[in-house]
Parts: structure tokens; sequence; C-alpha cells
């Protein structure tokens, strides 16, 4: 029996950021493991046009949870949404409602933010520090809470090489940083930023490691930790490989290279690609909610939950484990063939922007707008350059993290609770897991049918002899152009066809010889 699920059985969780990415898998397994868990709180707020009800309906009726309904049928019954917007004060929680949270309580997983890398300082103070400083406030208050997971980020002191599991203090204290935000206005805040994020590269790893910091002044005598996973990618084994159901970090850039639309990246190609699946988060998690709860450690323990140090994988292994299985399964409606150079220069980085992003967008639009039809696909490339240029950071940058904690947490559990919950990373198969991933992508993401893969590789055929086509008009007509300017053009072209005519005439005198 494992010891971790009988430990949430009976027992009241609360979860922030349960609709995001990591959160509904963190609901999943905690249902599928603890059928007997007493509820879980989720703080949700409606969004896009949805009632909250409607958005719970929307996540357990997603493929994600039909395992779990197999071993939880009235699961339904066990969520519990709350009406909450973290930017609110006490977070717009009825009375009623919160009577009930603070009274029943008994384990917190902290996850919702802002990880968008362009937000705002104040909306990203506001989500990821202010958010987690009342949430704490919240803790101190319930009489049964037995701990408090906090989700931040391995990329929280993304400017330091190497990381260690501890809490790093920050220049201006995370107080003082809140307060700001409530008179300074906005003409102000854009011009401290870049002085107040200092060599970090957004304002997402710079409030994360602020919340990081409120953690550590603001959690009083409860029971905290913090986990702090890489770039989280699409699940490993559980409850399927490949499940995915956003376009953050790699996802994205998955699908960008697929649809052949991102054929170059500046990348680093032997910096380390530190992705961690996302159940492997989850197990981890799970288990140090278990672990704080019934050993009450003395101090804030951190967690890593990073690949690198225990089983690395590059971008360049990545990059051609991605492009072999898009070749196997390739992606529907392609733009251009896939590819995935690496450049590691600004000027080849531009070179290649120009000829193999742009300007095959503008030749499109071009013929777009000779059939009738509203150019797009310059607008949307540039968007697509844009968003690499905010994750290239973190694909030309290697870290190194220590993990002893988690490996302290590994060796603490049972066998039984090690396999249920495998966050055991150097168990991984890079190549397996991002084939599934690419897969997941496609299925998961582009919500494409597997049928249609015969389709997509004649698709790709045919843009391989449009590709040849093109390139051989181009040289044809460049080739012209300078043979009419140039007396050394044309004296090369002489030459060189001269030099074909001897060639084949001698092939035809020997074989003539020769019968
Ligand atoms: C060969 C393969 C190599 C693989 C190589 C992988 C390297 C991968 C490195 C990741 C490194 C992260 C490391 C930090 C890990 C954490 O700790 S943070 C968690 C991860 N957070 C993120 O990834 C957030 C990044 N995204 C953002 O911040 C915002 O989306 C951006 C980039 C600022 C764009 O903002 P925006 O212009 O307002 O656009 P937004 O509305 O978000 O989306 C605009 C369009 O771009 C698309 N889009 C959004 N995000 C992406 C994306 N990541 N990629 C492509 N398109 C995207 C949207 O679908 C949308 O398209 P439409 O629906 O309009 O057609
Ligand atoms: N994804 C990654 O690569 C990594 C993520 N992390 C961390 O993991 C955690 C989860 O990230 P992930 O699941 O990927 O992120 P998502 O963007 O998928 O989810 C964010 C969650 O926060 C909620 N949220 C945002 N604003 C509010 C608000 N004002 N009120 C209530 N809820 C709000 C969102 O709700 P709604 O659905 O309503 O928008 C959503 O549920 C974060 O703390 C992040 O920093 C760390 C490292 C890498």
């Amino acid at each position: 029996m494992s010891m971790i699920a009988a430990f949430y059985s009976n027992k009241s969780v609360l979860i922030t950021g349960a609709t995001g990415f990591l959160g509904k898998v963190l609901m999943e397994k905690l249902f599928r493991t603890s059928p007997q868990l007493k509820v879980i709180y989720i703080l949700v707020r409606p969004k896009s046009g949805q009632t909250l009800q409607e958005r719970v309906f929307q996540i357990l009726n997603s493929k994600l949870f039909e395992k779990v309904k197999e071993v939880c049928p009235n699961v339904h019954e066990k969520i519990r949404p709350i009406s909450a917007d973290l930017n609110q004060r006490d977070f717009a929680i009825s009375k009623e409602d919160m009577q009930e949270l603070l009274s029943c309580t008994n384990i917190i997983f902290h996850c919702a933010a802002t990880v968008r890398f362009d937000a705002h300082l104040r909306e990203a103070v506001q989500l990821n520090v202010t958010a987690t400083q009342q949430l704490l406030l919240m803790a101190s208050q319930m009489p049964k809470l037995e701990a408090f997971i906090h989700i931040s980020t391995a990329f929280s002191n993304c400017n330091l090489s190497h990381i260690d599991e501890v809490i790093y203090p920050c220049p201006v204290e995370p107080r003082k940083i809140i307060d700001s935000m409530e008179w300074l206005d906005d003409s102000i805040i854009d011009e401290i930023t870049p002085k107040l994020i200092g060599d970090r590269p957004n304002t997402y790893t710079y409030t994360k490691a602020l919340g990081e910091v409120v953690v550590q002044q603001e959690s009083r005598n409860l029971n905290v930790a913090i986990v702090r996973p890489s770039i989280v990618g699409a699940t490993w084994q559980e409850p399927f490989p490949g499940w995915v159901d956003n376009l953050n970090g790699p996802s994205g850039l998955i699908i960008a290279t697929g649809k052949g639309f991102l054929r170059s990246i500046k990348a680093t190609p032997m910096a380390v690609a530190d992705v961690i699946p996302v159940d492997t988060v989850v197990n981890l998690t799970i288990a140090v909610g278990w672990y704080t709860a019934v050993h009450r450690p003395k101090s804030t323990l951190i967690y890593h939950s990073t690949s690198g140090n225990l089983n690395p994988c590059n971008w360049h292994k990545m990059g051609l484990q991605v492009l072999a299985t898009i070749e196997k399964i390739p992606f529907e409606s392609a733009f251009r063939r896939p590819n995935a150079d690496f450049t590691t220069n600004n000027f080849t980085t531009q070179y290649w922007n120009a000829v193999s992003h742009r300007a095959p967008a503008i030749i499109y639009d071009f013929y777009l707008r000779l059939t009738g039809r509203k150019p797009r696909m310059l607008k949307l490339m540039n968007r697509l350059l844009r968003t690499i240029s905010m994750l290239e950071y973190f694909i030309n940058h290697s870290w190194e993290w220590s993990t002893n904690n988690t490996e302290m947490l590994l060796s603490e559990l049972s066998p039984e609770d090690q396999r249920v919950f495998n966050f055991d990373v150097r168990q991984l198969n890079w190549l397996e897991y991002i084939e599934n991933y690419v897969l997941g992508v496609k299925k998961y993401l582009l919500k494409e049918d597997l049928a249609g893969i015969p389709k997509a590789k004649q698709h790709l055929k045919r843009l391989r002899n449009i590709h040849y086509l093109f390139n051989t008009a181009l040289f044809l007509i460049i080739w012209r152009l300078l043979i009419a300017r140039s007396q050394m053009a044309r004296n090369i072209w002489f030459f060189i066809v001269s030099f074909c005519y001897k060639f084949i005439s001698y092939f035809r005198a020997s074989s003539t010889l020769k019968v």
C-alpha cells in the first residue's frame, strides 16, 4: 500500500492554478491515487465567458480525466470550485467560502502564477508575489493546515550558473516592491523595471524569486516547502504519455517547427535542454506535500525538479529527435518542409530570419493578395519571431542545479511509493519521451487525426518539389541577370559550357572505341 496515497485519503486539499497545465495534472493524479480524498478546493475565476462550473465540467470531461473516472466515479462531487480572483483583495472569495476554506483545509498547493515573460511588472508582482503573501496569511489562519507547498521555478535565480536548493536574497525587499506597486504609475514602473530585474531576462523570473523570499519571510509557523521545476513538458508516463494542453515552453516551438514556420533558431546546440515532464513534477510535488506534513522539517526545504544534472539532454539532440519524429508523423498542412537549424550568432540569425522566415512569408502574402485573400503570414511570422526572441535566453544558457533534497526525498520513499510517485528522472529515455511529446502535440494540441498522416506526407512531397522548382528558377534568373551585366560571368559561363561539351565528347569517343 502506498503511504503517500494513504496520507491524502480523507484530506481536504486546496489548489490554486488548478485550471493550468500543472494544476490539472496534479488534481488528476491526486484523485487517481487517493480516490478516498475528501475534497479538492480549487480557486477559479470565470474566464472567456465560461462560469466556474462550466470550466470544471470541461476539465473533467477532457481526455486527461478519463482514467480518474474509472477509479473515482464521483470525482465531480469531490471538486469544489471556489470563485476567486488572485488579483483582488482577499481573492474576492465570499465570506461563507472563506470560512469553509479556513476551517477545513489540510494541504495547500499554490500553483497559480502568471508565466508570461512579457507581463508588466505590476501584474507579475500582483500574482507572483502579493497573491503568495495573501495566501500565506490565509494559511496562517487555518488550524488544520499540515503543509503549504509553493510552486516556483528553477529559473527564479537564472542569473546564477550554479543554483543550490536554497532561497537567495533579493537586493530590494519584496515588501518594498509590493508597496511601491501601489503608488507608482505605469510609466515610472516601466522605467525602473530593467534596473530591478537586473541580469534576469524578464519580470517572470524576477517576481518568482521575490515570491520565494516572501514564502521564507512570511511562513511563520507553517510547514512550508518550495518545488522548483525547470521547463515543464508533456507527460512522460501518466495518465498516458505525451499529454500537453498549452503552447508554453517547447510545445509552441514544436508546432512552429512541425508546420514549417520555424526553420532555424538561435540556440547553443550543446546547452542542456532542461525539460522535465509534468507528471514527474507532479509526483515530486505530491511526495513533498506528504513529507512536509509528516516529517515537519525544521526549515523550509527547496526541491529542484530538473533533469540536467541527473540525465542531461542537449538542444541538438532534442532538435534532431523532434525532426526525426515529424518526418515519421508529419503535421497537417505544413507551410514549408520542416527543418531545425541552430544559428549561434546574431548575424546568421538575422540572415536566416530574413531569408528563411520573412521572405517566404512575404511571398506567400503576395500570393494571398493575388488570389483575393487577406495577407496574414508576415504578421504571424513576426509574432513567432518575437516569441522566440523571448525564449532565446533559455536555449543559449546552461545551468547546474543541485538536487540533494530531491534525492533525499526519493530515498525516503518506500519501494511502492517510488513506483506510484516516480520522480526519478534518471529512468527517462529521452528519444522515446520526445517522440511521444511530438505525437502528443499533434493529437492533443493540434487535434489532428493520425489517419491524415499519408495525406500530410503527400503534402510534404509537394512542398519539396515546389522548393526544388523555386530554387532552380531563382538560380537561373540570377544567373541570367549576371550574364547580361558582367563580362566575367559570361566568361565563366562559356568556360563551363565548353568544359561540359568536351567532357561529353570525350565520353562518347571512349565508349565508341570500347565497342
Ligand atoms: C526544434 C525544436 C526545439 C525546441 C526548443 C524549445 C525551447 C523552449 C524554451 C522554453 C524556455 C522556457 C523556460 C522557462 C520555464 C518557466 O519557468 S516559465 C513557464 C513557461 N512560460 C512560457 O513559456 C511563457 C512564454 N510565453 C509568453 O510569455 C507569451 O506567450 C509571449 C511569448 C510573450 C507572446 O505573447 P503575445 O504576443 O501576447 O502572444 P500570446 O497571446 O501569448 O500568443 C500569440 C500567438 O503566439 C502563439 N504562442 C504563444 N506562445 C508560444 C510559444 N511558446 N511558441 C510558439 N507560439 C506561441 C499563440 O498560439 C498565439 O497564436 P494565435 O493564437 O494568435 O494564432
Ligand atoms: N510551465 C512551465 O514550464 C513552468 C511552470 N512553473 C510554475 O508552475 C506553476 C504552474 O504553471 P503552469 O501550470 O504551467 O501555468 P498556467 O499558465 O498553465 O496556469 C496558471 C494558473 O494560474 C491561474 N491564474 C492566473 N491568474 C489568476 C488569477 N488572477 N486568479 C486566479 N487564478 C489565476 C490560471 O487560471 P486561469 O485558467 O483562470 O487563467 C491557471 O490556472 C506556476 O507557478 C509556474 O511558475 C515553473 C517552471 C516551469
